[in-house]
């Protein structure tokens, strides 16, 4: 089976990739998994395309190999677009799942139902050595629940709840969630360059 490095220490994320690729017959490998440990890339961009070619490119010249990077987070609109590209980190450094989920939740407080549209976004970057960096961007529209619900994928999931569904993405099987996601809508663009490799 044909292998590709993807820049990511989130296992969320990992878990998806292997889901995601194996339909394509690669193998997705994530930095946890390798035997040489690489350093955390410092996400200083100020966009999700910049983040994500610093991972891509970063660890490519370092394993001087093809590298995938993807950068993604939740877009409100009810609060102008946050948390965006500070996702991992809104509630703090110790990037904690529960605590940005409740900061979420009470920012949301006062917003009616009507008003608490949002999106998942996902930029994927493909680092080749001595190339241009490649990017493809998937969405996923839908809208904050009141409450939080469900225990599967990561991250936001238990209060995002995709346009055509009652159940939150947490509630969704893996195989659903990855029918739908934003990291699927970027994948399935990469098909011509997946098909290459
Ligand atoms: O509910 C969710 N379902 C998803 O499918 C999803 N995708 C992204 N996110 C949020 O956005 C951050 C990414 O930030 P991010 O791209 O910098 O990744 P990260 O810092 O977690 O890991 P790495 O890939 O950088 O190593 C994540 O931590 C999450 O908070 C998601 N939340
Ligand atoms: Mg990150």
């Amino acid at each position: 089976m044909k292998k590709v490095v993807i820049a990511t220490k989130n296992k969320g994320k990992a878990l998806e990739f292997k889901s995601l690729f194996k339909k394509y017959n690669i193998e997705a490998i994530s930095l946890l998994e390798l035997e040489k440990e690489v350093p955390d890339v410092e996400e200083t961009g100020t966009t999700f395309q910049e983040n994500a070619a610093l991972k891509a490119e970063e660890i490519a010249n370092l394993l001087n190999t093809p590298v995938l990077a993807d950068d993604s987070g939740l877009e409100i609109d009810a609060l102008d677009g946050r948390p965006g590209i500070f996702s991992a980190r809104y509630a703090g450094e110790q990037k904690d799942d529960q605590a940005n989920i409740d900061k979420v939740l009470k920012e949301l407080k006062e917003v009616p139902e009507k008003g608490r549209s949002a999106r998942f976004v996902c930029v994927l970057a493909i680092a080749i050595p001595g190339e241009e960096t490649i990017f493809r961007t998937g969405y996923c529209e839908g809208e904050i629940n009141t409450e939080q619900k469900g225990d599967n994928g990561f991250g936001y999931d238990p209060i995002f709840i995709p346009n055509g569904y009652e159940l939150t993405m947490a509630e969704l099987e893996p195989e659903e969630k990855n029918s739908i996601s934003h990291r699927k809508n970027a994948i399935i663009q990469l098909e011509d360059w997946l098909k290459t490799m």
